[in-house]
């Protein structure tokens, strides 16, 4: 079960909804994928206005949790209007933070972050920021009382993959909310392995939307978050520098 806040889930996979072929290859993908919560940025919803077209038109809502995300905000100020006009449209329970501190490398601004957080907590938001690979950072969010931290693998859409692993290992162990990784996921390999470095859930986009067969690509990232997660509760063995026989021959006699 994947807890976040008063909230739990069966799923570990949280699915964005932008950039898919077409609606109905994203209704078959999101459904193949099993996701239980979906993202989406709030400024490409025409939300008080029916007559434009909705990202989300094709879907059953009523089946998933929303996650819309401040994505456009620049600075804590942007990001809170964001997230409270998602509220008044009745779009959320939970906020994915997003402030976007360099429009290159659509890396978080970590003071903007820290700023919104803080407002959207005491407005009494289910707060998940999206952050750097940045281990203090994750830190006083969680200090502060954030839901669960969000460390980007690699930038946001650049399918890099976990480029940080060292950090991404000192969030997870120092964590006492989920830590879900968001961003830069390329392939279920890299969904796989940041769950068995001990990921709570991976949040990602790009690799399903914009994969040659999508639908397919929701299975296999599905089947790489469950078996990352199996994997590491079953317990990798060590990594050793020599071999070590798979069948031991002590105790046995040669035969010559
Ligand atoms: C949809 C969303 O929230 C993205 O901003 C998210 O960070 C996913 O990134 P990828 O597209 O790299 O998976």
């Amino acid at each position: 079960m994947l807890k976040i806040g008063p909230l739990s889930f069966q799923s570990r996979l949280l699915l964005g909804t932008g950039k898919y072929p077409n609606f109905d290859v994203q209704k078959k993908a999101i459904e193949e994928s099993e996701t239980e919560i979906l993202t989406f940025a709030v400024r490409r919803m025409d939300i008080f206005e029916s007559s434009q077209p909705n990202l989300l038109e094709k879907l059953d809502l009523n089946r998933y949790s929303l996650l819309p995300n401040t994505a456009g905000a620049k600075t804590a100020g942007e990001a809170v209007r964001i997230a409270k006009l998602a509220k008044a449209s009745g779009l959320c329970t939970m906020i994915k933070v997003e402030v976007i501190g360099d429009f290159q490398t659509l890396l978080p601004d970590p003071f903007e972050t820290l700023k919104a957080c803080e407002i959207l907590l005491k407005e009494g938001f289910i707060v998940l920021p999206y952050i750097s690979d940045d281990v203090i950072l994750a830190k006083r969010l969680q200090e502060m009382g954030v839901h669960a931290v969000m460390p980007g693998a690699s930038p946001i859409g650049s399918g890099m993959g976990i480029v940080n692993p060292l950090n991404l290992s000192l969030i997870i162990e120092q964590a006492s909310v989920p830590v879900i990784v968001d961003a830069g996921i390329g392939s279920p390999a890299d969904a796989a392995l940041a769950m068995e470095m001990g990921a709570d859930g991976v949040l990602l986009n790009t690799a399903v939307s914009a994969a040659k067969d999508p639908v397919r690509m929701a299975a296999a990232m599905k089947l790489a978050i469950q078996a990352g997660h199996l994997g590491r509760e079953a317990g990798r063995i060590p990594k050793k520098r020599y071999a070590a026989a798979s069948s031991p021959s002590e105790g046995m006699s040669v035969i010559e």
